[in-house]
């Protein structure tokens, strides 16, 4: 099932990220008393009883200048209308209603989607006089809540998730391969999309009746089939969203969730930027398989050894992700754009693959002999056993005598001999430890 997104909306400093932060458990995103502080992290992972669904700070994606508040507000409501399913809209309930509030409100009532009216700062049980106000935004009874003191957040969780969208199942069969083309705007993603359904041998199928019909697009190349996730959002430019670089990373956030294999497009004109890296992070994060393509090929002056320096250079920027294959296309020449679904095929299997028990541990033993685990005051590190407990993406349990004596550096190692065996291109993957006797 697709990871449900709730966004909070709010004016600056009613306390969005601090009540993102009491959420997400971490201090991860940073906190001043002054309006628009630019924030890093946007997104977390949020656990709640049964749920789990994706946080979004659009306050993080506010530009610094505060002449703007209103278009950012625009901005804002704009990328929640278009990526969530549920809206946190906070209001300060110290500072009472004002009218940027009553602004925000009729855009988000026009969204259709559900809308939660949460009064931030209410920290004691009392409610404050002009809390009775906010029903004037006609969203329905407001939530009161401290961020600082964590009241009130366990009944608002429970009415968050109460909203998720019913019946989210599956949209596809799972023989079709779901593939999330991710980048930054302007790198070319509805060029090259465009690109590979306009391709002759490519017919755009018609899996009816799905309600996902109208923001993905499914198509059959060959005996395969595929779909492109949140191409509408994609292929429909929303202008205003697309000017701010940050917008990219939510947009992607959505898709890449949804998908098994993301296309990880890079501008070769510009080359690997901050913005590329989070994406990036987020779809190895999110355990999916990747190729990287480097668009605009056409566009670079190219000398003898051209090439091999930008892959040195993405090996480098993108060093997490040395597994994933890179290929440079053009989608104005269509150079090498036929080798794209042929690479994303590709990964997709080794995203899946099982590897057989047996040959792991030939592999694992092998590789001990050759380099012997580490130990700690004289203590070795022992293996017993490995085997494999999942796809997509893989992921591996090793047995252990003893944990705390397990290393990064020896992991890595493991790690190393496994991609040599079984190659598992294109994919992270993922090796846990336990001890003996603990279950898998
Ligand atoms: N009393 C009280 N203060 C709060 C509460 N939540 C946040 N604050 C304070 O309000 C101020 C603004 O909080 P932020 O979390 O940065 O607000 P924001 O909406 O993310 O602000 P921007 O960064 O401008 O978008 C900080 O000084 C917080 O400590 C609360 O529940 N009670
Ligand atoms: N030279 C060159 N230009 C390209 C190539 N692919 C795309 N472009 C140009 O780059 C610009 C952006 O392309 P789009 O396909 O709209 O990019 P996008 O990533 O979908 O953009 P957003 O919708 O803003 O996220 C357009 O002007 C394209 O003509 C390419 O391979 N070579």
């Amino acid at each position: 099932m697709a990871k449900p997104v709730v966004a909070i909306v709010g004016r600056p400093n009613v306390g969005k990220s601090t009540f993102f932060n009491k959420l997400a458990g971490k201090r991860i995103a940073i906190v001043e008393d002054k309006p628009g502080v630019t924030r890093d992290r946007i997104y977390a992972d949020v656990e709640w009883l049964n749920y789990n669904f994706t946080l979004i700070d659009t306050g993080g994606l506010e530009p610094e200048s505060k002449d703007i508040i209103l278009s950012q507000m625009r901005a804002q409501a704009k990328i929640a209308i278009e990526t969530a399913d549920v809206i946190v809209f906070m209001v300060d309930g110290r500072t009472g209603l004002v009218a940027a509030d009553e602004e925000i409100a009729n855009l988000l009532r026009k969204t259709g989607k559900p809308v939660l009216l949460v009064v931030n700062k209410v920290d004691t049980s009392k409610l404050p006089d002009s809390f009775y106000d906010f029903y004037q935004l006609a969203l329905g009874d407001p939530v009161p809540i401290s961020s600082t003191n964590a009241l009130g957040l366990g009944d608002l969780l429970d009415e968050i998730v109460k909203r998720f969208p019913k019946n989210d199942v599956e949209e596809y069969e799972d023989e079709a391969i779901k593939v999330a083309v991710i980048g930054k705007p302007n790198v070319g993603k509805s060029s090259i999309i465009n690109t590979i359904l306009g391709e002759e041998r490519v017919i755009v199928s018609d899996i009816a009746g799905t309600t996902r019909d109208a923001i993905d697009t499914p198509f059959v190349h060959g005996n395969d089939k595929y779909v492109f996730i949140d191409t509408a959002g994609i292929r429909r430019k929303s202008r205003v969203v697309e000017d701010i670089e940050k917008y990219s990373v939510v947009r992607s956030l959505g898709a890449i969730d949804r998908a098994n294999v993301c296309i990880m497009m890079i501008d070769a004109t510009e080359g690997v930027t901050e913005q590329d890296k989070k994406i990036a992070g987020y779809a190895h994060e999110a355990g999916k398989a990747t190729v990287i393509v480097v668009n605009k090929w056409d566009a670079v002056k190219k000398e003898t050894n051209t090439m091999n320096e930008y892959v040195k250079e993405i090996r480098n920027q993108l060093s997490f992700m040395s597994y994933a294959p890179i290929l440079f296309v053009s989608a104005v020449t269509k150079q090498r754009v036929h080798k794209i679904l042929e690479t994303v095929k590709f990964i997709s299997n080794q995203h899946s693959m099982r590897v057989p028990t047996g040959r792991l541990n030939d592999v694992i033993n092998e590789a001990i002999l050759l380099n012997q685990p580490p130990s700690d005051k004289g203590k070795r590190l022992k293996i017993y056993y490995v085997t494999q407990i999942s796809v997509r993406p893989p992921v591996f349990v090793i047995f252990v005598n003893d944990r705390e004596l397990t290393h990064f550096s020896y992991t890595r190692y493991i790690e190393n001999k496994i991609r040599e065996a079984f190659g598992f291109e294109g994919t992270p993957i993922s090796i846990l430890y336990r001890e003996k006797g603990e279950e898998i």
